[in-house]
């Protein structure tokens, strides 16, 4: 297994962010390395290869957007097979049964396992997906996407820790939480509930976000 237990960092800036590009998400792995992460997830081939040199083990995704697809996150092989070739151990995708431009997903987990001989990080949003991507020999799984299918809609602030439990108390391989754990007390509450580890994104790696809360929720109007 190549996810120690710990704390994941997500390192992504979108092209609208003033933070894009792999300069700026290089150094956000180097300072997520110093202060404790054990993993960092990030964005595509030139993300991953800039990540890289933090010298912690890459969850790689791609992710590729579509206005006919819901499915974006790794939707298909080749997505996969680029991330790796950059260097990514582990390749996440999206492993809902919805609508993609790409192969099933039991069979891309298949593949990315036996062709690229990567781990694969399970992405889902609600129990039952979770316990397929078991089946399908997913290495990790992971509550990523919570909040964001048309099933668990609409999104709630606090992370969805039912999920995490629920998954916990059946699965056998690792599950991740992920989504929203945006507070050093909601992570140890994953821990709690049996999380082998957690990626924590916008609330450590996007200022821009982080600048919204502060001003929404601190400042008088
Ligand atoms: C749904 C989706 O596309 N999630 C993405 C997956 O890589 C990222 O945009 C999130 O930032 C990441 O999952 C971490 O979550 P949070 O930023 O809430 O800590």
């Amino acid at each position: 297994m190549m996810l120690p237990r710990g704390l994941v960092v997500s390192c992504q800036a979108r092209a609208d962010n003033p933070l894009h590009g792999p300069h700026f998400m290089g150094a956000m792995a180097l300072a997520a390395r110093d202060g404790g992460a054990v993993a960092i997830r990030a964005n595509g081939p030139d993300d991953i290869a800039a990540v890289r040199a933090a010298g912690l083990p890459v969850i790689g995704i791609h992710k590729v957007f579509s206005s006919d697809y819901p499915v974006y996150i790794t939707p298909d092989f080749a997505a996969a097979e680029a991330i790796v070739a950059a260097g990514a151990g582990i390749v996440a995708l999206d492993c809902t049964e919805r609508p993609r431009d790409g192969e099933h997903p039991g069979v891309l987990v298949r593949r990315i396992r036996d062709e690229l001989g990567a781990e694969v990080f399970a992405d889902v949003s609600t129990f039952e997906e979770g316990l397929k991507a078991a089946e399908w020999g997913a290495d990790y799984v992971a509550t990523t996407l919570s909040g964001y299918t048309e099933a668990t809609q609409p999104k709630p602030d606090a992370p969805d820790l039912a999920l995490l439990e629920a998954l916990t108390n059946r699965l056998e391989v690792p599950v991740v939480a992920e989504g929203r754990y945006n507070t050093p007390e909601r992570v140890a509450e994953a821990f709690a509930l049996g999380a082998h580890a957690v990626v924590v994104g916008t609330m450590i790696t996007n200022p821009r976000e982080i600048t919204r809360m502060f001003v929404q929720e601190g400042v008088p109007r």
